[in-house]
């Protein structure tokens, strides 16, 4: 099995170009599937996720062709399964949004329960909730999510709670819905802004997305479209945390800063220097230690879960003590018992974590346990005495597209092995 060895200690240097979005590429491959004609995605980042997706696509009949820039052209028309197998569920919990699109094209849809993962239970009942509201017949049987309906009819649903997952399958659904949707208390992510976008160019009819009440007028048919993935906010995010925590100086290139205000004010709380241009968003720490932060973790536009692991690491080698408050998975501390191997002074209770800044860890072997895990391990590693070795980097490749060469131009000594 690979794993990756980090030998910490370099001030991260340079320019790092941002890829596309995993979490908005992965709805928006699905999108696809609502259109009669092909439909071209461009800025599609190589993640062992979006092959997974593919394969699903695939799997259900769709034409995949991918050009020489990785763009991916998705020809719905030959589509002949509306079942989307275990197999391809259990490794890709984005995989249960199918279950919109196809059930709006097709009038049903079998989609296999993601389950839960590492990082919590994950349920799905506010997707099922929200397309019975919009009048689709839905049983749980076998482990299968089995929906109906002759055609969707618009409707006003509010969400219980904000579900970014939920608000992308009932959005979906509802573009091909006859009459209004009105989705209440809805996710207003950058990628769903993204996803919003692809579907307009598709034809849909949509306003509202980045407000929380989004307002869909369904229409007969989408027709075929081009669309660019929005720039990936956590990657980026990622990768200014490196700088941070390492005392360098990092230009973000090909970034969306309009994305991402809550871990840009996080990182000037730190002491980080941030200058945005255009698309170019630069990290300077002027060789400083960066300060511990308090966050808490909620639903866009707040401070994202996908970050907290990242800012975890840096508050371990930060001055003075930060505490890190989790408010949407309830298992995603499994970063913390190995950054406690590295040296790091942790204590969990409950959704919050109290980290008290050390001077330095020191390298050791670890293990990622899940996605934005895996990086917080990088990440210490980069500020680590010795060597940090981190097993199972499966997780990674899930959603940083090539993290150690992007690491590497930075000046950091990183390597891939195995
Ligand atoms: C609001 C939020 O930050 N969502 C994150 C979530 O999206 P993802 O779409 O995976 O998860 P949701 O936004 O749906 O989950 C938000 C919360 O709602 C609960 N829930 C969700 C669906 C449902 O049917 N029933 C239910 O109870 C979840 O358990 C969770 O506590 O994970 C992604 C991957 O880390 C992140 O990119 C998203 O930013
Ligand atoms: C946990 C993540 O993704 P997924 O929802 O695909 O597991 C993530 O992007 O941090």
């Amino acid at each position: 099995m690979q794993k990756i060895v980090v030998e910490g200690g370099v001030a991260l240097n340079g320019e790092v170009r941002i890829s596309g979005a995993k979490n908005a590429v992965l709805p928006i491959l699905f999108a696809t599937l609502l259109a009669d004609e092909p439909v071209a995605i461009s800025n599609v980042p190589h993640l062992h996720d979006v092959v997974t997706s593919a394969k699903l696509l695939a799997e259900i009949g769709a034409g995949i062709s991918i050009d020489e820039r990785y763009g991916i052209t998705v020809d719905p028309t030959t589509v002949h399964s509306q079942v989307a197998p275990y197999e391809l569920v259990r490794t890709m919990r984005a995989s249960v949004l199918v279950l919109g699109p196809l059930l709006a094209k097709y009038g049903h849809a079998e989609v296999s329960l993601p389950g839960g993962c590492a990082i919590g239970s994950r349920p799905v009942d506010l997707h099922i909730k929200g397309l019975q509201a919009l009048g689709a017949q839905i049983t749980v049987e076998n482990g299968f999510i089995k929906a109906r309906a002759s055609r969707l009819k618009g409707a006003r649903h509010v969400f219980e709670m904000i579900s970014v997952g939920a608000t992308e399958n009932v959005l979906m659904a509802a573009t091909l819905a006859e009459g209004t949707t009105v989705l209440e208390n809805a996710a207003m992510e950058p990628e769903i802004v993204d996803l919003a976008e692809c579907l307009r160019a598709m034809g849909a009819q949509i306003e509202g997305e980045a407000t929380g009440r989004i307002v869909i007028h369904g229409v007969e048919r989408l027709h075929g479209g081009s669309h660019s993935v929005v720039p990936d906010r956590i990657e980026t995010g990622t990768f200014l945390v490196a700088a941070a925590m390492t005392g360098g100086r990092v230009t973000a290139c090909r970034a969306r800063p309009d994305t991402m205000e809550a871990v840009l004010d996080k990182l000037v709380e730190a002491g980080a220097v941030i200058d945005c241009a255009g698309d170019r968003i630069t990290l300077d720490m002027q060789g400083r230690r960066p300060k511990a932060v308090d966050f808490t973790t909620a639903p866009h536009p707040a401070f994202p879960t996908d970050m907290q692991a990242q800012f975890m690491a840096m508050n371990c080698i930060a001055d003075g003590v930060g505490v890190v408050t989790e408010t949407i998975f309830e298992n995603r501390f499994m970063h913390v018992n190995e950054l406690l191997r590295l040296g790091a002074d942790i204590r969990v209770d409950g959704h919050m974590a109290v980290v008290r800044g050390v001077e330095r860890l020191s390298g050791a072997p670890v293990m990622a346990t899940d996605l934005r895990a895996s990086a917080s391990l990088i990440l210490a590693g980069l500020v680590a005495s010795g060597e940090t070795t981190i097993d199972r980097i499966y997780h990674l490749d899930r959603g940083y597209e090539n993290i150690e060469e992007k690491l590497s131009g930075l000046g950091a000594k990183i390597r891939r092995i195995g």
